[in-house]
């Protein structure tokens, strides 16, 4: 190896790492308050550059952030840059910043571009300027270093000859979820009138158009919502009224809805919101006694059957009724249609509209099984499961809870591939979110429980 590699952290103002010793927390809190907070690698050199310049010599005034630990070295104990005595194979390198990170990043490029930056305004003013800019991403974009949006647009703008409101939608979700643009809000701006439905709209009915220009930002937040993000996340602005927009819950258990997701001849943002809501109660009593006559479950060889029997009589029955067995075990090898059975349970359950987990040991495994997740996921499991104190830690009110509490079976593949306390936990999740204090006491807080899996 050539050069040693100096890393240097890039942060945003006011946003500069303190590092303290334990118990030292209060001493750092305060002198935070006070605004006597130590500076950072990145502010000690703007404020050397400062003095540099006040003094009128220029040292690390000539060079920039990332080239300074190549002549200087950080002194902790003085926190100040101090010149080498020796000469070192060094290269500064700028901790990466993602770009979907905007300002950051727009400051990273500036940081990569400036030498001796004099502070943070200086830093937001570009050349041949005295006015600082609003932001690092106006000034960077002034200055030609953040050009990634124009590939963005020439592609939403060729899609956008083709392509409706929805498909347009997710074009644009998948564009900010990979294609790390650096100002998600003027792309989304600039399409916005491909982002929802325009037929039928008179030109001056604005509170229509807000509306739905309002569901296309549902549709687009619970798109980023599969990915756990969402669209304050991109600075876009948050939906009104979400939930009576998209009914995230039902289409979790219940696949896609058609009003919302189904259109490729008509465009959702037409339809009627709020939705028409299911009848829980009414969901509760539906039979599911006539399921063996499903063209999914005539397919099953016998061994089959008898654990999808097993499965519906257990639900059937009453999760404290001790005779009827509630936890259940699939053992085959691979390939002898275990599968097969997970997805003869779950249209079963979809059709009949009860509710149930599906999960997997592993994301691979997981993504075999329709509306398939891991265990993980689905329970907020800790990664480090060997801990025996340790609980998933959910809470009562999350969309996770409310999910778990309303399953009546969870199935869990790949079993052979978990740690027991996986087990514990999952048992742990169901008896902390149920409400019902008798159901609570019950393995799995009465569940059914299916397992499956290849132990030899
Ligand atoms: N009753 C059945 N009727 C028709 N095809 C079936 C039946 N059961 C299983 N199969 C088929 O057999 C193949 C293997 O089944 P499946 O994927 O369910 O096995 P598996 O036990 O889950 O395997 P692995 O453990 O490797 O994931 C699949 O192509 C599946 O469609």
């Amino acid at each position: 190896m050539s050069h040693t590699v100096y890393r240097l952290n890039v942060h945003l103002e006011g946003e500069g790492p303190q590092y303290f010793r334990r118990g030292a927390e209060d001493k750092v809190k305060a002198k935070i308050f006070e605004g006597n907070a130590k500076l950072s690698q990145l502010e000690m050199f703007m404020k050397q550059c400062l003095e540099e310049s006040r003094q009128q010599i220029s040292e690390i005034r000539n060079v920039t952030f990332a080239q300074l630990p190549e002549t200087h070295w950080f002194n902790q104990k003085t926190n100040r840059w101090q010149k080498r005595k020796r000469e070192r194979k060094i290269v500064g390198r700028l901790y990466p910043v993602l770009p979907n990170h905007t300002e950051k990043f727009a400051l990273y490029q500036l940081l990569l571009y400036k030498k001796g930056p004099l502070g943070w305004d200086d830093l937001k003013t570009p050349p041949n300027s005295t006015t600082p800019c609003k932001t690092f991403v106006e000034c960077a974009k002034l200055m030609g270093l953040l050009d990634d949006i124009e590939i963005w647009r020439r592609t939403l703008f060729e899609a956008s000859n083709v392509g409706n409101p929805r498909t347009m939608r997710n074009l644009f979700a998948q564009i900010l979820l990979l294609g790390y643009v650096a100002d998600p809000l003027a792309l989304w701006n600039e399409f916005l009138p491909h982002m929802y439905d325009t037929r039928n709209l008179r030109q001056n009915d604005e509170i229509e158009r807000s509306r739905r220009i309002n569901i296309a930002l549902c549709l687009l937040n619970r798109l980023l919502g599969h990915h756990f993000t969402n669209n304050a996340f991109f600075h876009i602005p948050m939906p009104e009224n979400y939930n009576a927009v998209c009914d995230d819950e039902n289409e979790f258990f219940f696949g896609q809805n058609r009003a919302l997701d189904g259109e490729n001849e008509s465009d959702p943002t037409l339809a009627e919101f709020p939705l028409q809501r299911r009848n829980d109660d009414a969901i509760e009593t539906e039979d599911i006694g006539n399921y063996a006559t499903l063209a999914s479950y005539l397919r099953l060889n016998e061994e089959q059957k008898i654990v999808v029997d097993i499965v519906v009589r257990a639900m059937q029955s009453s999760p404290s009724d001790a005779t009827t067995p509630r936890l259940v075990f699939m053992n085959g090898a691979g390939g002898t249609g275990k599968t097969f059975v997970y997805k003869t349970i779950i249209d079963m359950f979809i059709k009949y509209r009860r509710y149930v987990i599906m999960t997997a040991s592993t994301g691979v495994a997981a993504q075999l099984l329709p509306r398939g997740m891991t265990v993980h996921k689905a329970f907020s499991i800790p990664l480090d499961v060997l801990d025996v104190n340790k609980i998933p830690s959910i809470s009562g009110g999350s969309v996770m809870a409310q999910r778990i509490r309303k399953s009546e079976a969870i199935i869990i593949d790949e079993i052979s591939m978990l740690h027991k306390n996986v087990l514990r936990m999952v048992n742990e999740a169901c008896k902390n979110v149920e409400a019902n204090n008798e159901t609570r006491k019950l393995p799995f807080a009465g569940k059914v429980i299916l397992l499956g899996g290849d132990f030899r």
